[in-house]
């Protein structure tokens, strides 16, 4: 396929709000894909380039030559330039990578050298785009989109998911399975404004979990092999070592684990999550230690159990876990049983509940009925779409933040309002520094940002206005945080905030 048609693609799914004619522009361009283009093609799509690091810089990339007059480029060339420009390491890495660059961009016409620049750039990475995508493998595959969902979840890369369903059909797809080593998508829970509305739910009998505060991990384990993933599937291995060891000291030798990590206070209460998450980020210090809770057990020595009932997973997650590991649960038949359950973990200083049916099978990836959070307090993940420089104090400093829910409808972000309230200087700096770097548009007053930040906003209620583009606001929006595991295709949407003014 020619690189000039694929950028015409994009260009043209820009440019269309329909999402129907995003995902048929999107799977007509991936039929148009040769058998050796598929896994760069769709990484294109998904705007994103195949190689992880290519050691390309804005340095680099300014200095591209002028671009030619007629397109030649194909998708495979192009690919083959990215793949020998990352190869390159070395003494003299900076002039070759400079000159191979160089030869790459003097073939590519004025479209192509800007799509290019935001490929390698990154400014092209839309989470919202996956979702069209997995429609439109779907039908250019001619398979399932459940399957391709499914395979999408198990095997977390698009590109590896597109090359089966496009080569090899449902066959293919089929073969993505549970492989322990490999995260997957974990199961995530709705949330309810009450125990009992979270009952009505999942039905009773139930399980009522303590929700721990801390990072999500998720841990496999192969002989002596233990390998921990964040929420958003990155590897933190090796900056959780104790995690690792309690792991290793478990009697199986096969295992997949869910569950959540928490810094302890002395008395074992659960630390602010501020200290958890920065143990585990990359940037900040060594804080506490952390303890790893078990919920959930999704391989045990050879048998996968993602499709077994809550009750059978438990039962052998129990079985495998010691006690002290556990997250703590309560069986509960009643509403009332319920309710003490909750009151019980607030009172021991835990962020909420956790409900699950003991029925359901573990739902890689979904956000369904089966599990359903209630916290005392209500709040939402947005996304940051500008930011405002601001006045007195914060002269200097990036301050009024632009929230946006998501509209899964179109892929984009609806502004809900503004907030500076409840940040710290700490939080200033880092997110002026965070935001110069996600900037698209540095205006004088306002500083338009790529929507990939995510942050936690407690707010009061959600008001009816009429000068927000989706007719609701929020009343007293404050951050809690900022949520780096979790990317901004998966933030709250308009429609869930449009329920809570309904009250529903
Ligand atoms: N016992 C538990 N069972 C399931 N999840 C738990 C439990 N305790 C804590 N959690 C955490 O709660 C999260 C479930 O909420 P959800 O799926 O909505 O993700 P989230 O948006 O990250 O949650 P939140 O924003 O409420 O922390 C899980 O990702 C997990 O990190």
């Amino acid at each position: 396929m020619r690189f000039v048609d694929l950028v015409a693609t994009s260009a043209a799914v820009s440019a269309t709000s329909s999402r129907k004619a995003k995902v048929e522009l999107l799977a007509d361009a991936l039929r148009r894909l040769g058998p050796e283009e598929v896994v760069a093609g769709s990484a294109y799509l998904a705007g994103e380039l195949r190689q992880r690091q290519t050691g390309v810089g804005w340095a680099t990339l300014r200095d591209a030559p002028p671009p030619a007059g007629e397109p030649t480029l194909t998708v495979g060339a192009v690919d083959r330039a990215i793949e020998e420009i990352s190869k390159v390491g070395g003494a003299g890495s900076q002039a070759r990578r400079r000159e191979l660059v160089g030869a790459l961009f003097s073939a590519a016409t004025a479209d192509e050298q800007r799509h290019l620049i935001g490929l390698f750039g990154g400014e092209l990475r839309q989470g919202a785009q996956a979702g069209l995508l997995v429609d439109a493998i779907a039908r250019a595959g001619e398979v399932p989109v459940t399957l391709v969902r499914r395979a999408l979840l198990l095997a977390g890369d698009l590109k590896e998911v597109s090359t089966a369903a496009l080569t090899g059909g449902a066959a293919a797809l089929a073969e993505f399975t549970l492989r322990v080593g490999r995260p997957l998508a974990p199961m995530l829970a709705q949330s309810a404004a009450s125990v009992d509305d979270a009952l009505a739910a999942t039905g009773v009998p139930a399980v009522v979990d303590v929700k721990l505060d801390g990072i999500r991990i998720q841990v496999h384990r192969s002989g002596d092999e233990v390998a921990v993933f964040t929420r958003s599937l990155d590897d933190i291995t090796s900056r959780l070592p104790e995690v690792v060891a309690a792991v290793r000291a478990l009697p199986a030798r096969e295992v997949v684990l869910d569950g959540e990590a928490m810094a302890l206070d002395e008395t074992g209460r659960p630390r602010p999550f501020q200290e958890t998450a920065s143990r585990a980020a990359t940037r900040g210090r060594p804080v506490t230690a952390l303890t790893p809770y078990f919920f959930d057990l999704l391989h045990l020595d050879g048998a996968d159990l993602l499709d077994a009932p809550g009750r059978d997973r438990w039962a052998a997650l129990a079985e495998a876990v010691p006690e002290p590991l556990l997250v703590g649960r309560t069986a509960v038949t009643t509403p009332a049983e319920a309710a003490d359950a909750f009151a019980a973990a607030l009172a021991a200083g835990q962020e909420g509940v956790v409900v699950k049916s003991p029925e359901s099978p573990y739902d890689v990836g979904r956000r369904g009925a089966a599990w359903v959070k209630v916290k005392p307090r209500h709040t939402l993940d947005l996304v940051v779409l500008a930011v405002e420089w601001g006045h007195g104090r914060r002269k200097g400093w990036l301050s009024n933040l632009h929230l946006g829910a998501r509209d899964p409808e179109t892929g984009g972000f609806v502004m809900l309002g503004k907030t500076f309230k409840g940040l710290t200087d700490e939080l200033l700096r880092w997110q002026t520094e965070r935001f110069l770097e996600l900037a698209v548009h540095k205006g004088d007053w306002v500083v338009t940002v790529r929507p990939e930040q995510v942050v936690e906003i407690a707010f009061d209620g959600v008001q009816a206005s009429p000068r927000y583009p989706g007719g609701v606001a929020l009343r007293f929006a404050r951050v809690l945080r900022y949520r780096d595991d979790k990317p901004a295709a998966e933030a709250d949407t308009i429609d869930t905030v449009r329920a809570i003014h309904n009250g529903t």
